[in-house]
């Protein structure tokens, strides 16, 4: 049970054991979360994981079949019109490919709302100036992406969600998304992303969840997410031949070595385990845990 906050001191958002049910498949399975203001928050999990059924909920979109949710202290499915304007949305699928030029879809959205950002330095932002005049349905994926980002960010929101926000970017386009992102959370904007990519999430967050068969696996900072693959990975070449140590201790073992070999250590490298590796160990143990149960019944 949620406790009743105060709406405008409220944590950005609040779940408490959320269910979303299709049919026989329970795509969101008990999800309790807390997401507090300021915070850059990344949902990563596999295909299928519930991610934006969860963000799909979040922004009012979809209905649960139970639990309590609660965005800026207020209900999605019951808030008020004016709750709208203060959450930015961008859909895993592109919403802009319209008739319009760039600057006039970012120009229409920015009208709906009382507090917008200047439409050229919006799309200034998301790196459209110089297609501002061309339309919206003429530009590549990864543009139309970019315009997405625009106009869920156009009216200024104090949360938004992007759904996959940098696929289709190219590698130029992704560092600059994550400058914008860097700025909006410079602005005290609270911001909710789902991504496959890494290390974005490691990049840009300041926490991740990880969701698997619709529920939370893992919530954590990058760096806590990280340590917890105790062991790093010493490799070298010593007579010959490559030696490889995993060890939770790395310091102790380089002293051994540099104890033992006084010169230069031949091909030395210590490797410390990405988040790819924690999260994909994460998610193999989740598909474990999942399969048990049948298994014990079958
Ligand atoms: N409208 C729907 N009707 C029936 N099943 C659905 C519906 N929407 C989603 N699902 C199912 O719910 C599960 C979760 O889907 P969801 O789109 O939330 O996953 P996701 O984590 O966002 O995946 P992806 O990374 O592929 O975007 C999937 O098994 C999906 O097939």
């Amino acid at each position: 049970m949620l406790v009743r906050l105060d709406p405008m001191t409220a944590p950005a958002i609040r779940i408490a054991g959320l269910h979303k049910h299709y049919g026989d498949l329970h795509a969101v399975d008990g999800l309790d979360l807390e997401i507090p203001r300021g915070e850059v928050f990344a949902l990563l999990g596999p295909n299928g994981a519930g991610k934006s059924t969860t963000v799909e909920i979040l922004e009012g979109f979809r209905k649960r079949t139970s639990g309590e949710v609660e965005v800026l202290g207020l209900d999605p499915q019951r808030a008020p019109k004016s709750w709208r304007t203060r959450v930015g949305v961008m859909l895993q699928t592109t919403s802009s490919a319209t008739a319009l030029t760039a600057r006039e879809s970012v120009s229409y959205a920015a009208s709906l709302y009382p507090d917008p950002r200047d439409v050229d330095e919006t799309l200034e932002a998301v790196g459209l100036t110089e297609k501002a005049n061309a339309k919206a349905a003429t530009l590549s994926g990864g543009q139309q992406r970019r315009l997405d980002v625009a106009l869920a960010i156009v009216g200024r929101p104090e949360l938004v969600f992007l759904d996959e926000p940098t696929t289709g970017f190219d590698p130029e386009a992704r560092r600059h998304f994550w400058t914008l992102i860097e700025a909006m959370r410079g602005d005290g904007t609270t911001i909710v992303l789902t991504t496959h990519y890494l290390d974005e999430a490691d990049r840009l967050a300041d926490r991740i969840g990880i969701i698997a068969n619709g529920r939370l696996v893992a919530l954590d900072t990058p760096v806590g997410l990280r340590r917890r693959a105790a062991a790093a990975r010493i490799s070298w070449v010593e007579d010959g031949e490559e030696r490889v140590e995993e060890t939770g201790a790395p310091t102790a073992l380089l002293r051994e070595l540099l104890a033992r070999h006084p010169g230069e250590i031949e091909g030395l490298q210590v490797v410390h385990p990405s988040l790819e590796e924690v999260y994909l160990q994460l998610i193999d143990d989740a598909s474990h845990e999942a399969r048990a149960p049948e298994e014990a019944t079958s």
